[in-house]
Order: C-alpha cells, then structure tokens, then sequence
C-alpha cells in the first residue's frame, strides 16, 4: 500500500523594506534549544485583542535573518533525492503580494532563491551519478486564468488547453519541453522566459507577479541493471501574490488581473478545505491552477508550501489568512508514486488466439516467441517511507489483452507454465469485463424503457382531456364509469394497460357474453378481421350490470362504439348467465 506523506509547510517571515514600520505584531519566535526545524513558531497578535497571541507552529520557521541557503539546504535539499527516486515534487510559495514569493523562488544574484540553487544541485547530482541522467525543462504561467508556454515567444503563445490523460494524470497539451545540459544553457532559457511573464506595478511592489509561473525540471535516471529509466519531476511554483486592492492601489485594468488572481487562489483555498474534509468532490476543475497542481494536492506528489510573510501590522490581516491557509494545508496527504519505464525487450505477439482454442493436436513443443524490442507503457509504483526514502516498486500490473498486443506480447524469459497462468489470468479478466460490460449494457436498457415509460405516461396525462369522459356508455373501464372524476394520470395508466393487454372492459346491462354473441352484430370488432374473444365476466351486485373482459388483437376502444351506441339505444335487456 502506498505511504501517505502530508505536504510539509515552511513559513517565511521577511525584513522590512522600503522604511516600512515594524512593530511585534508578527514574529518567528525560536524557543530555547531549537532550530528553524524544531520547536519554533510564528506568533501573531491577535487584531481583535492584543493582549493575545496566535501561535502558528510548522516544521520550519525562517525569522527575517534567515538566508537563502539555510531554507535550500533545510527544506529543498532532501526533495531533490525524491525527484532522483521518479517521484514528482511540488514546491510553492504562497503569500500576499510583496511577502518575498519571488525573493524566496528566484532570489537575485547576489542571493540566488531555491530555482537556481535546485537546479545546480541536480545537475551536481546528474554529473556524479554513474547513470547519466537527462534533465529538462518547461516552464509556464497562468494568466486570467490562461496558460501560456513561457519557453515560446509571447506573440506566437497561444492559450493551451488542459487536458487528462488515460491514466487521469492531468497536462497542460502543446506545452515546449527543452533538453538543458548544464546550469549555464538552463540559466540563459530561464532568464529569457521569466522576462515573458506577466508582470505589473502595484503601490506594494513594483514588479508585482501577476500570474502563477510553473517552472518543471524532468528528470531522467536510466537503471540498467534492472532494465528501467526512472521518471521524477520537480515543479518550482511561484503564485501571484494574493492581493488586498484597498493596500496595492490597483487600478480597474488591474482589478481584472486581480480578480483572476483573488478567483484562483480562492479556489486553492476551497480544495484545500474539501481535502481538509475528505468531500467526495474536490473542485481541482474550478481553475486552470488547481487543476494543474491537482496531483500535488492530494495527489501521487511530495509538497511543499513555503508561506511568504510580510511584517508588521500594515499585513497582519493578510498574514493570518497566509498562516490559516496552511494551517488547513498541512493536513493534506498525498499518496507519492515512483514513476518508471520498463525498458526491457518485449516479445513480438504470441499467438493469443491459438491459446484461447489451443490447436487439436498439441505438438510438443510450442514456437518460440521472438526478441523485438518495442517501447513500454511508463507504469508506477507506491512510495515507501520518505524518511530514507526506499521505494518499494510494486510488481507490474498485467496489461489487458488489447493491451499485451500493442506492446508486442508477452515478455521475454517466462516458463511455458507462467506464459499459460499468465494467458489464462488474461482470458479470465477479459469474461470477466466482457460480463460486466453486458450486465451495465442491460441496466442501462432497463433504464432507458423505464424512463421512457414514464415519458409516455407524463406526455399522455398532459394531453388535453378527452371529450370523453363521455366515452360511449357502457364503454368505459368499471373503474372508470366508477370513479368519473378519476384524475387523467389514472385514466391514462388504465387506458395503456387496456391497450397493452388487447383488452377492453365492456360494462352492459342485463347481458351476459353468451347472450351477446351472435345477437348484437357489433360484438366482433367492425373494423377487424380478428373476432374479440369475451375471456371473463363479472356479475355486478345489486345493478343487473355485468362487466365483460374482451380480449382481441385489434381491439380499440373507438371500435367499439357502434356496439355502445347500440346497446344504449336500444336498453336491450338479456337474461343473464347467471339467471
Ligand atoms: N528575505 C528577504 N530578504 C531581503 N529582501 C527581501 C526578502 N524577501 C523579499 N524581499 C524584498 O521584498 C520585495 C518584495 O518581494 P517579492 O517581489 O519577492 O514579493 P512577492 O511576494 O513575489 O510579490 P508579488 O506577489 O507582488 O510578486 C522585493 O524588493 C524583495 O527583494
């Protein structure tokens, strides 16, 4: 079974800036002994009645002294083994604008951030292993909730589409991917593109984020020895900075980039409480942001949400929704996979057929299958423990028998004995699916003749009265002659069974069927070849009336009144059967 890992949070508390005032009202507080890891908390005066305190404790508190490198080695470090194991890593900062999301991501020069610090220690990483690990990149943004390729030029960056595939991993379609062999190629295409993004003034930072950027670096560890090539990824988010409009000023083509930035993370916020309550419906389809980071949030991915803060009383507000959103966010738990290809040759088809009806004479010994490489579907497997990180690889899944036909058959190396248990697994899953697929087929039929049934009935009963109630007399069902103000939905219903058995219930007076037969010509249907049959009577008590149950093909009620009009015209008067 797979481990669960929760997503690990991170708080970031930055210096002032800019002659800003600071004063207690947010702090990182390192009790005795601890460290950034252990034992600390942000402490946060509450606006209602400062003479409380709100403690905020996470596994790693930064004070505004904290540099760069303490958070990389700390927090970011111990992932980049993760992503070398083929497992997916998310990283986002979070925070109100102007809190340090791009300091703290991207950092500058002088103070490289967590992007270039990653990158560096993967491709170290990639060098010294023996393995020969390929890295690239893709980098994104998403706009008004938009998603642009941040790797093509903005003028020819259309909006792309996202999409989901068989496995329901979703990805962004058409998005470039590019190859990068050392720091220096990935730093020239990371520079060019982060000038792409959409960036703006606002009163608070004068180069506001208006977009989320999602940076991905792939990786690719081929394990020769035992025939795969791991698949790990890390995604470096840096989300547009929540905004308060009333602190950033921002004016109405800006209230637009803000709403949409306001939208997404408000969304964020909704599937993290949906998490927080294991709702059965969890909106990730409500922005193209959650969407995307659908898999790091309660998905197969490690997190890790870095929370940006901003001192002093001007963002203490801002500051305690950032702390509230990941208190709710730390509960979240994922379910990490290892990714993997299976690189071994597969087996040209074996003849599926011929074991499905093995031939009349078996000969003694079958063809062999022969080697001919085809590419594998990439599979995955549950995480172990993350703490130490030994994966455990679960054995592959048996492809259905489509399936082992477009792969190329069955592998190479299996005893005849594990080829039959293999191919008999296969035929049995295959019944097993196809009965199951019949028996949905049947439900959906019986579903489908009920309601339109019941479409039947609701048109009929809409229909506009019959002028007959005033049937002929004599005509009409007992229950119907019984009960004149019977609504039209039971008149209806009577009407379909009437119709649908090929009966029709005759109510006459002082007749019997005996009687009747050869003495009123209108007994056999006018207008059919086929004679109704009378198939039962009923004595009506105390009235002289009997009630006949006509049985014939073709009956219809409207055929029978020349023999209705008969009857009440005459005031015929038979002794009955009964008599
Ligand atoms: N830890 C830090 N040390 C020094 N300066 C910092 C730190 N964090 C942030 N700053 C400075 O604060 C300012 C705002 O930071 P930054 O641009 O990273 O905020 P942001 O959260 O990304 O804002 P936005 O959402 O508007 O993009 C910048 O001038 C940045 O250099």
């Amino acid at each position: 079974m797979a481990h669960l890992s929760r997503i690990k949070i991170a708080a970031r508390l930055r210096p002032r800036i800019n002659g800003e005032i600071d004063d207690d009202s947010v702090k990182v507080i390192h009790s005795a002994g601890s460290s950034a890891t252990h034992g600390s908390f942000v402490s946060v005066v509450n606006p209602r009645d400062t003479t409380q305190i709100f403690k905020f404790p996470f596994t790693s508190c930064y004070d505004q002294s904290a540099p760069q490198d303490h958070i990389f080695n700390n927090d970011v470090k111990p992932m980049i083994d993760v992503v070398f194991q083929g497992v997916t890593v998310t990283i986002f900062a979070y925070g109100v604008t102007s809190s340090g999301k791009t300091h703290t991501m991207q950092g500058t020069r002088e103070e490289p951030g967590i992007i270039p610090r990653t990158l560096q220690s993967m491709f170290s990483r990639a060098s010294l292993s023996a393995r020969h690990a390929q890295l690239s990149m893709s980098y994104m943004e998403i706009y008004k909730d938009e998603v642009y390729d941040l790797l093509v030029d903005r003028d020819n960056a259309p909006k792309l589409p996202v999409r989901e595939n068989e496995q329901g991993k979703v990805f962004v379609a058409n998005l470039t991917t590019e190859s990068i062999t050392d720091f220096t190629e990935f730093d020239a295409i990371y520079a060019r593109a982060t000038k792409r993004r959409s960036v703006g003034a606002t009163n608070l930072n004068r180069a506001s984020s208006r977009s989320h950027a999602i940076l991905s670096i792939h990786v690719l560890v081929p394990d020769s020895a035992h025939g795969k090539t791991l698949i790990g990824k890390i995604n470096l988010v840096d989300l547009a900075g929540s905004e308060n409009n009333k602190l950033t000023g921002n004016d109405p083509s800006r209230m637009a980039e803000s709403a949409a930035i306001n939208k997404s993370l408000s969304v964020l916020g909704q599937v993290v409480h949906a998490l927080n309550l294991n709702q059965p419906r969890i909106p990730y389809r409500n922005s193209k942001l959650t969407r995307i980071l659908q898999d790091a949030l309660g998905g197969s991915s490690v997190g890790l949400l870095v929370c940006n803060l901003a001192p002093g009383v001007k963002f203490r507000q801002d500051t305690l929704n950032t702390l509230n959103f990941a208190v709710r966010t730390k509960n979240i738990e994922n379910k990490p996979v290892v990714n993997e290809q299976d690189d071994r040759p597969a087996l040209r088809p074996y003849k599926l057929a011929a074991k499905v009806a093995p031939p009349a004479v078996a000969g003694p010994s079958r063809p062999r299958p022969s080697m001919v490489p085809v590419p594998r579907a990439p599979r995955t497997s549950a995480l172990g423990s993350l703490a130490g990180f030994q994966p455990f690889i679960a054995p592959p899944i048996e492809p259905k028998i489509e399936e082992q036909e477009r792969l190329g058959g069955l592998r190479a190396g299996l005893t005849e004995d594990e080829i039959d248990a293999r191919i008999a697994k296969a035929v049995e899953r295959e019944v097993a699916r196809r009965l199951e697929e019949r028996e949905r087929q049947r439900e959906k039929e019986e579903r489908e003749r009920l309601s339109h049934q019941q479409d039947n009935q609701r048109t009929r009963s809409k229909s506009p009265k019959k002028e007959d109630i005033s049937l002929p007399s004599g005509v009409l069902t007992p229950m119907l002659k019984r009960h004149k103000d019977l609504d039209d939905e039971v008149r209806a219903r009577l009407e379909t069974i009437e119709d649908k058995l090929h009966v029709i219930f005759l109510t006459v007076f002082n007749a019997s069927a005996a009687n009747l037969t050869g003495i009123i010509p209108g007994i056999a249907n006018p207008a059919s070849t086929s004679q109704p049959t009378c198939v039962h009577q009923y004595p009506r008590k105390n009235s002289g009336e009997h009630t006949l149950l006509l049985r014939g093909r073709t009956l219809k009620r409207e055929t029978f009144k020349p023999l209705s009009t008969f009857i009440a015209k005459q005031r015929l008067t038979f002794p009955t059967t009964s008599s």
